[in-house]
């Protein structure tokens, strides 16, 4: 069985904003059909916008992975995940295209620039490692958790959204999520109090980013 660690007992401290995230009304309106297609098209594009700021994000993880982690394994997880977001923005360009999505004229909402923001700041050299870990393992964990429930038994995914859900729903990236967070729980172990607080509260952050960004979809900034 799987070991319980810090991540599991805070979100289930923290079970209504995770639920909140990955059980929005966007992406329930993707698992029953009832989609608006505008509201996916605004998703598009706004994630588009997001997906190319956490191209150095993730780079910065990638190069903290490098120099403050003990393993050199957590360096190819993160290499991984860097390498899969050149196909990543690809196939966004071409969702763009049949969706007619014109990226060029997009421009960023507000919970777009705040979590930006957000990711700004976690790239300072002052965010101890098991923090940056815990944030890099909500982000993608979200996504995988969202769309995977859009493909599990007796969806009615619309076929022509089915791309996108495969995208972070497969089971590689729940691997991939996997690994990130094993790592996380590896250095949290060995965290103080103080990087156990801050790891705990950047991870309810992100949540609530995330929340802020599916609302975007629906018209909320
Ligand atoms: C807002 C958001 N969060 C997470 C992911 C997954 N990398 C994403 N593409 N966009």
């Amino acid at each position: 069985m799987e070991k319980r660690g810090m991540i599991d007992t805070w979100i289930d401290k923290h079970r209504s904003i995770y639920t909140a995230a990955t059980r929005h009304a966007f992406v329930v309106s993707i698992r029953d059909g009832s989609v608006d297609i505008s509201s996916f098209r605004t998703w598009l594009g706004q994630d588009y916008l997001f997906v190319r700021g956490f191209v150095p994000f993730v780079a910065n993880v990638l190069i903290r992975a490098c120099k403050d982690s003990g393993e050199s394994s957590d360096m190819e997880v993160v290499l991984g995940g860097l390498a899969s977001l050149n196909d990543e923005i690809e196939w966004f360009k071409s969702e763009g295209s049949k969706w007619d999505v014109d990226f060029s004229t997009v421009v960023p909402q507000k919970a777009n620039q705040e979590y930006r923001r957000f990711l700004d700041a976690l790239m300072s050299s002052e965010v101890k490692y098991p923090v940056i870990m815990t944030a890099f393992w909500a982000i993608e964990a979200v996504y995988q958790e969202s769309f995977a429930h859009c493909l599990e038994d007796g969806n009615k995914t619309p076929v022509e959204l089915t791309g996108a859900c495969h995208r972070w729903g497969n089971d590689g990236f729940k691997q991939y999520c996997s690994a990130v967070k094993d790592i996380a729980e590896r250095c949290l172990e060995n965290s103080s109090g103080e990087v156990l607080a801050e790891a705990e509260d950047v991870l309810v952050r992100v949540l609530e980013h995330e929340v802020a960004f599916w609302e975007m979809s629906r018209g909320g900034q």
